[in-house]
């Protein structure tokens, strides 16, 4: 008993300490966006909303690209309010359905003539399958990103230099990908434990970085250049679906203790987005704006290939 209160008072102190002395750094880079163009995916909540207020004060137009219409919307009215930017506009994407994606880009490359940065942000850790039958955490997560960058790719290299950030997270390090993982992802669906789901998201968040990886490489000489990154440990809507009793006590713990907002939770994104002379690092991992090496499953050109090829099919691209 003593032991398990002391490990308790360690890790308390630790989270303090941590708060305390860990500021994470602010992105300061003066870069004004008056004629580029910003999707946002998950830009109604969290980190991709705070995203989307930084663009917007800097001069971007900006699409909120998010599953709900009612609050997608609601968003865009309020960064409009906030930020003076009158440009900030919402646009209907459900990364859990195939069809919606394709009809999302071909309405965004109709209405819309430039693409600067594309920014994917979206994610959940939620049980149950996409439209399309995959699990929603790789579907969401992975597949639907992949499927919606390759759509507007052409449009990103018309527009170039241009930029593709797929927001990660350090939960990547507990991530596999035997291959195996599509199947495991299959089967999950409601009732799933949190650590299946928490297992599922490490996975999906490994795929974030290998597609990072070998976007990179396809995207050689075209002027468009693509990271990963982890934003930090931040308070939002992620943790929502996480309902067993020990893990919700994890959970608020790390929220109360070390969790930041999602202001500060949008640094990284924005320096990955918005740094001066990075294009040479195209490809790779960034956590709290800062170049950081991934394990080497994480950065292996076979593994980032077969996950490419896997993806192409899943999504109906070949
Ligand atoms: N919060 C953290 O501590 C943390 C840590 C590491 C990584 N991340 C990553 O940061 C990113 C943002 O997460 P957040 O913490 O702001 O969480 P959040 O839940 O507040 O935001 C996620 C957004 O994704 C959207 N989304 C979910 N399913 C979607 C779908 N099917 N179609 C379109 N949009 C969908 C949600 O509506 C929401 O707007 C995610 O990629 C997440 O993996 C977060």
């Amino acid at each position: 008993m003593i032991f398990y209160l002391f490990i308790v008072v360690l890790l308390v102190a630790y989270f303090i300490a941590h708060r305390i002395f860990v500021q994470r750094k602010t992105f300061t880079g003066t870069a004004k966006l008056h004629g580029k163009t910003v999707i946002v995916t998950g830009g109604n909540t969290g980190i991709g909303k705070a995203t989307a207020a930084a663009m917007a004060v800097r001069g971007a137009r900006v699409i909120l690209a998010c599953r709900s219409k009612q609050r997608g919307e609601e968003a865009a009215r309020e960064l409009r309010m906030e930020t003076g930017n009158e440009s900030v506009i919402f646009m209907q994407l459900d990364l859990a359905s195939q069809k919606n994606i394709r009809s999302f880009a071909e309405n965004f490359l109709k209405a819309e003539s430039r693409l600067d940065l594309l920014i994917n942000n979206a994610a959940l850790a939620t049980p149950g399958r996409t439209e399309d039958g995959l699990g929603m955490i790789l579907g969401v997560n992975h597949i639907g990103p992949f499927l919606l960058t390759n759509l507007l790719l052409e449009r990103l290299k018309e527009c170039a230099p241009s930029r593709v950030i797929n927001v990660s997270s350090c939960g990547h390090d507990l991530g596999t990908i035997d291959f195996e993982c599509i199947n495991t992802h299959k089967r999950l669906t409601l009732g799933s434990s949190d650590g299946d789901l928490f297992r599922a998201y490490t996975h999906s968040k490994l795929c974030n970085v290998l597609f990072t990886h070998e976007l990179a490489k396809r995207l050689e000489g075209t002027k468009v250049t693509c990271y990963s990154l982890h934003p930090g440990s931040v308070r939002s809507e992620l943790g929502r679906d996480i309902n067993e009793w020990h893990t919700r006590i994890i959970k608020a713990f790390i929220s109360k203790l070390w969790a930041t907002d999602p202001v500060s939770g949008a640094q990284t994104t924005l320096y990955c987005a918005l740094q001066e002379d990075i294009e040479h690092l195209s490809g790779r991992y960034f956590s709290d704006s800062q170049l950081v090496q991934v394990k080497p499953e994480a950065r292996d050109d076979g593994i980032a290939k077969k996950l490419w090829d896997v993806s192409e099919k899943l999504c109906g691209m070949i």
